[in-house]
């Protein structure tokens, strides 16, 4: 199998942006698409600010994130991924709307492009299988966020090849990052483990265990977790912690993966987290405000 090296992505959120970036900086093409021409705008000028950061810490040089930038192609039509090597889905958690993307995907890209995704928890055989490559088809799952984070987990659908995984390897070594391989089950390793870790902390509100501020300075100090998991929540997205916890509890038909009813109404009601400006906090002011 040839070299990669196009890279297109899809859903230019927190997510598609933070791959975007260490994509870009690895020395890949990216081209960026999104139904949102202002998400592909505000991704842009992520990456800039987030590699401005890293420049300010003299973690990169200039010409290293002048060249990043540069990189970058961004794409309002999803026809400009044609000539892309792999295309890494990262659009919003939802498998209708995924499958949706990945049907016309199909149509569009080459035949010999691989097709990833960054889902947190749907399977990879299912959403593999509206494609018209299966074998050419595998779970990418970068953490948040990416520019930090050194793990990427990766998922093979029950048709996806050797070569595939291997191309997968590849990229993820090409980025210095450590790779854990999952079986496609449910949410896979991380958010098997850690999201009803975070639903039960919704829980502890819920019930009135602790206020947030109890929660989050409990699991901080107490265990060492680096945010608090009301915190955390906020920073992924309460729609995305959601349509988690709905697949491990579809997916598993266990009771202890309820999606608390407070997680549900904070979803109902738009509050989505950090990404809306309110969630278990109020990010309206300079500090994050708690909110019960
Ligand atoms: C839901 C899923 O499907 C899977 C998931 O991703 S689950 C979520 C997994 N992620 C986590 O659990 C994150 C937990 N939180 C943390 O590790 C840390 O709080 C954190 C790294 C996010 C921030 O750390 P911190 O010490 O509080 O802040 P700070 O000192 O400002 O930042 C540390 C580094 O992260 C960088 N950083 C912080 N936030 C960032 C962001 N949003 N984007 C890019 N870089 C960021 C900073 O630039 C800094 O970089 P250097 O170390 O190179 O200097
Ligand atoms: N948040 C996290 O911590 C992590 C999330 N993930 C996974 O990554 C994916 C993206 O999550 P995240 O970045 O947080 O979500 P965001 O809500 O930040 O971004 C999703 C983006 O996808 C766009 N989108 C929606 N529909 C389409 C479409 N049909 N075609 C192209 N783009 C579309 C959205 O546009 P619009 O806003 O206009 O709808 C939005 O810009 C999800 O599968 C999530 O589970 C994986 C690891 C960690």
């Amino acid at each position: 199998m040839a070299d990669i090296q196009s890279v297109g992505i899809i859903g230019a959120g927190q997510m598609g942006s933070g791959i975007a970036h260490v994509m870009a900086l690895a020395g890949y093409d990216v081209t960026l698409h999104d139904v949102s021409e202002n998400a592909i705008k505000a991704s842009l000028e992520l990456v800039e600010g987030n590699l401005g950061r890293q420049l300010a810490k003299s973690k990169i040089t200039e010409d290293e994130m002048k060249a990043a930038i540069g990189r970058i192609r961004p794409a309002p039509k999803m026809t400009q991924l044609t000539d892309c090597d792999i295309v890494i889905e990262a659009a919003t958690e939802n498998i209708e709307l995924k499958k949706a993307i990945f049907r016309q995907l199909s149509e569009v890209l080459d035949p010999g492009g691989i097709i990833a995704t960054n889902t947190s928890s749907i399977s990879i055989t299912a959403l593999a299988a509206v494609t018209d490559r299966p074998d050419r088809f595998i779970g990418l799952h970068f953490m948040n966020p990416v520019p930090v984070m050194k793990l990427v987990e990766v998922i093979r659908g029950i048709a996806t090849s050797e070569q595939t995984f291997q191309v997968a390897k590849t990229i993820t070594e090409r980025l210095g990052k450590t790779m854990a391989v999952s079986e496609d089950y449910p949410a896979f390793i991380v958010n098997r483990i850690l999201m009803p870790m975070i639903n039960e902390a919704i829980y502890c509100l819920y019930e009135g265990v602790g206020t947030v501020e109890a929660i989050d300075t409990g699991m901080k100090l107490g265990a060492n977790h680096p945010m608090g998991p009301l915190q955390l929540a906020d920073f992924i997205g309460l729609d995305t912690c959601l349509s988690i916890m709905q697949v491990l509890y579809d997916g598993l038909a266990d009771s202890k993966y309820r999606p608390c009813p407070l997680l549900v109404k904070y979803t109902e009601a738009g509050w989505l987290g950090k990404k809306s400006g309110r969630g278990f906090y109020d990010y309206k002011g300079d500090v994050p405000v708690p909110t019960r």
